[in-house]
């Protein structure tokens, strides 16, 4: 059983409230010229990751309130109750166990009194087995061909997940030319599909249930697609494999269930890509770095597990941002990777983060009175900072923002990586420090204007600063650093969801729009005016009929 407490109600709660009247006023410069230790205070070290936290809004005596609120919470007891299996996803009845997936240590998880571990390495040596085989080229497609193209269809977690860690990993990439489709929208398929060619195209279907309407259509498509282009029927097991829960699904399909990569419900599909979900990601880059992903991911769960608090990088991470969730009403969260082959990160933990923690209902079912899961949102460092930076420094939002950068590139090439990281490190600094009006003065004077010209220049060229930042630091973005920061991040979602007492594994948000659309699709069907929605619904649809 969870814990079920309001966190509005403790009596670290109450200190906190106190303590943000007297934080507030105080700026980050000044906190930094009054603690030269702050620095090493506030950072913390894990392999080869370093989390700096010391430009926040925080003392001391926050992290200290922060760390007893968690205490207050029970959150030692919520993280013993994951570990252990308990059924903590009790809207769906279910574990929730994707640290099983990456469990290396291999010591018994029990589910309904059954170790889930045999099961865990029985797929992942399928999925070796599998792997081995297409990169070698010792599976032949039906002419005799090796694989030279796969293309996995799913969406949302059986995406996401992929399509993040195969980009991340691009450096560590094969031969295999890896393509995602998941848009139900036919331009995605049909775009992928042009110039590929069937004797050599594997197929991956991804999805947890496999009755997802945009991944069964695409599915469908793609088999079309196959036979029309000359496959048999009987051809079809060595083009397509299944990654799923849903063994009858699979097989209704047509996929063989030799072919099928299995799951369990107890691995929600925001936290899949451990699971045969991960299978795109070990046909890119192999096995074995799939394996070094797992690794490092094991070694932040075991980390998040035993560490103190105050050294917990997922548990920092998580507090830090309650505190400008619950006390500053910040409203979103920017993740800003200084990696180009990081690129899809924020948009990974768009729905890792969003889908967890977007809830407004607590563990009691009722009505939460306080704010929940930021909005979460990101691109890769420096293309933002010539797009949406503007707002962060000098706009009226307060926006925590994580910036994360590798020490080593993958590709040294000339003073690039330099520049990128002078970039990385004085925007945070920038952030902090902001612009004051004596600075600004002194550089218009210098740049010769008149003093009436700086009169009326100054305002907009000073920067308030005391925005704060989170920087993430790691020597260089290898399988298992990956693994780790995913991971790092996950826990931290968990921890904030148990602060705020609400469910963050399930996801009944993205039911009401799939059942509506079930709705309308047969209205769709012929040209009859519709008229059983609201004016606006109606007028949208029956337009959409005169003009398709
Ligand atoms: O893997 P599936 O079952 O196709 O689900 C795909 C996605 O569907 C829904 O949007 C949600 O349930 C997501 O969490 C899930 O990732």
């Amino acid at each position: 059983m969870l814990p079920n407490i309001d966190f509005t109600t403790t009596q670290s709660y109450k200190y906190l409230a106190d303590h943000y009247i007297d934080i507030v006023s105080q700026s980050l410069k000044s906190l930094f010229d009054a603690d030269n230790e702050r620095f090493d205070k506030f950072s913390i070290r894990f392999e080869e990751i370093l989390l700096d936290y010391s430009k926040n809004r925080i003392t001391d005596e926050t992290i200290a309130l922060l760390i007893q609120l968690a205490k207050e919470c029970r959150l030692n007891d919520a993280i013993k109750a994951m570990f252990s299996g308990e059924v903590i996803n009790a809207t769906e009845g279910r574990p929730v166990l994707h640290v099983a997936l990456r469990n290396q240590s291999n010591t018994p998880i029990l589910v309904d009194g059954k170790d889930v571990m045999p099961d865990v390495n029985r797929v992942l040596n399928q999925m070796k087995d599998f792997s081995e085989a297409i990169i070698s080229g010792s599976w032949k497609g039906y002419t005799g061909k090796a694989i030279t193209d796969v293309v996995n269809i799913g969406i949302g977690g059986s995406d996401l997940g992929p399509v993040m860690v195969t980009e991340a990993l691009k450096h560590y990439k094969n031969h295999l030319n890896m393509h995602f489709v998941s848009n139900v929208d036919a331009t995605h398929i049909v775009e992928t599909l042009k110039g590929l060619n069937a004797e050599t195209t594997l197929f991956l279907i991804a999805s947890k249930t496999f009755t997802t309407q945009e991944t069964m259509a695409n599915a469908h498509s793609a088999r079309d697609w196959f036979i029309k282009s000359g496959g048999k029927d009987q051809d079809v097991a060595k083009h397509f494999a299944a990654l799923s829960t849903n063994t009858e699904g699979v097989s209704k399909f047509g996929i063989d269930t030799k072919n099928m990569f299995e799951f369990w419900d107890w691995v929600g599909g925001r936290y899949s890509l451990w699971s045969a979900i991960g299978l795109s990601i070990a046909l890119s880059v192999g096995f074995d770095n799939f394996t070094e992903l797992l690794g490092g991911a094991h070694a932040m769960d075991n980390h998040f597990k035993s560490a103190e608090l105050n050294e917990n990088l997922p548990a920092i991470l998580a507090l830090v941002g309650i505190w400008y969730n619950n006390f500053f009403d910040a409203e979103t969260n920017a993740i800003l990777p200084y990696d180009q082959y990081m690129h899809r990160f924020a948009a990974y933990f768009q729905q890792g983060d969003m889908e967890s923690n977007g809830k407004h209902v607590d563990r009691n079912g009722k009505h939460v009175e306080y704010s929940t899961g930021p909005i979460i949102w990101g691109e890769p460092g420096t293309n933002g900072q010539h797009a949406f930076y503007q707002l962060i420094h000098q706009g009226t939002k307060l926006i925590p923002c994580d910036f994360i950068a590798p020490a080593q590139s993958h590709n040294p090439l000339g003073e690039h990586h330099a520049m990128l990281l002078s970039n990385f490190f004085a925007q945070t600094e920038a952030l902090m420090n902001g612009k004051t009006h004596e600075e600004v003065v002194a550089e218009l004077q210098k740049a010769g204007k008149s003093p009436a010209e700086i009169e009326k220049l100054a305002p907009f060229k000073e920067f308030e600063g005391n925005r704060p930042t989170n920087s993430i630091l790691v020597k260089m973005i290898t399988p298992r650093t990956l693994g780790s920061l995913i991971a790092m991040y996950e826990h931290k979602i968990f921890v904030q969801g148990i602060i705020w007492n609400i469910y963050s594994f399930d996801q009944w948000g993205v039911e009401l729009g799939k059942q509506l659309a079930g709705k309308i699709l047969p209205e769709l069907k012929n040209n009859d005016e519709i008229t059983s929605h609201d004016s606006s619904t109606n007028g949208l649809i029956n337009q959409y009929k005169a003009w398709r």
